[in-house]
């Protein structure tokens, strides 16, 4: 458990985003704030188009905002800022699971020889792909290169994990075992995660808190904390009255806004 005093390990202050489309200005997001606690697993959900993935990216350093901040705390500089796991498959089709596995460590000049190679290991075990790091992509199942994907980033050691909707492709068992899996890792990986999902299931699951944004232009609308204990279990959780009202008001405060999402269009 994260104390809500310590420093957060992201801040985002007064965040607007507008793009230029056709000559005209679009505001896709609007003044967000919203912080990430060291170790915390932050959920995010949000009518279809409400900038989560535009968040998520300015986080990645793949987009600035148009005005306000976003930083992340670094604590180890030895350590990557930052590692996405995104919902299609990201992998290379022309290196094998292991050299998929260690790219992104290597390209970032962070290979530690044996100790990076322990990491890799473990992952890889962990993920049930040790008996296939010899493979090319295209000899693995979708959910076996999703969880190429998750050893990838998780390899990588970075300060913040960011996951944009990673098992919303996968089958239903799939999707079961990989976010047991994901929590199980970042319980003992100790991680700050932003994830992005369209699940409320998932969202009461995997979070500590959950960040509601409004339909465009994109706002955090409200978080709510998960007071579940962990390890936690989905068809347990589900038969609880517990679940059942954080399940009713999320999707009160998230309904409102994919119908408002829907007006706009
Ligand atoms: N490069 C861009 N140029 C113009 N508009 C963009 C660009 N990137 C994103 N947008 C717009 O910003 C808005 C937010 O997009 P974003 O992908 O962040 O939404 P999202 O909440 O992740 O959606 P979804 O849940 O459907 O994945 C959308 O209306 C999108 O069209």
């Amino acid at each position: 458990m994260t104390s809500p005093t310590a420093a957060p390990k992201v801040s985002i202050r007064d965040v607007c985003r507008t793009f230029s489309v056709n000559r005209q200005v679009f505001h896709a997001l609007a003044d967000i704030n919203l912080e990430i606690r060291a170790g915390e697993f932050l959920c995010l959900v949000g009518p279809s188009g409400c900038g989560k993935s535009t968040l998520l990216r300015m986080l990645g350093g793949l987009d600035q905002p148009s005005s306000g901040t976003v930083s992340v705390r670094v604590e180890d500089s030895r350590r990557p800022t930052s590692a996405i796991v995104f919902q299609q498959e990201s992998v290379f089709p022309w290196l094998t699971v292991e050299r998929n596995a260690t790219y992104a460590v290597r390209m970032l000049g962070l290979w530690n020889g044996a100790e990076s190679q322990r990491r890799v290991d473990y992952f890889l075990e962990r993920c049930g792909l040790s008996k296939f790091r010899d493979f090319y992509p295209h000899q693995l199942s979708g959910g076996m290169k999703q969880r190429l994907s998750i050893v990838r980033a998780f390899s990588a050691h970075p300060e913040l994990l960011l996951m944009d909707e990673p098992f919303a492709a996968l089958d239903e068992q799939n999707k079961l075992l990989l976010q047991q899996e994901v929590e199980r890792l970042w319980e003992d990986n100790k991680i700050s995660v932003l994830f992005i999902t369209h699940s409320l299931d998932e969202a009461i699951l995997l979070g500590d808190r959950v960040a509601v944004m409004s339909a465009a232009p994109g706002r955090i609308k409200e978080t709510i904390d998960i007071p579940f204990e962990r390890p936690r279990n989905l068809l347990t959780l589900k038969s609880t009255p517990e679940f059942g009202q954080l399940y009713g008001r999320l999707w009160d405060l998230l309904g409102e806004e994919v119908m408002a999402a829907r007006k706009d269009r």
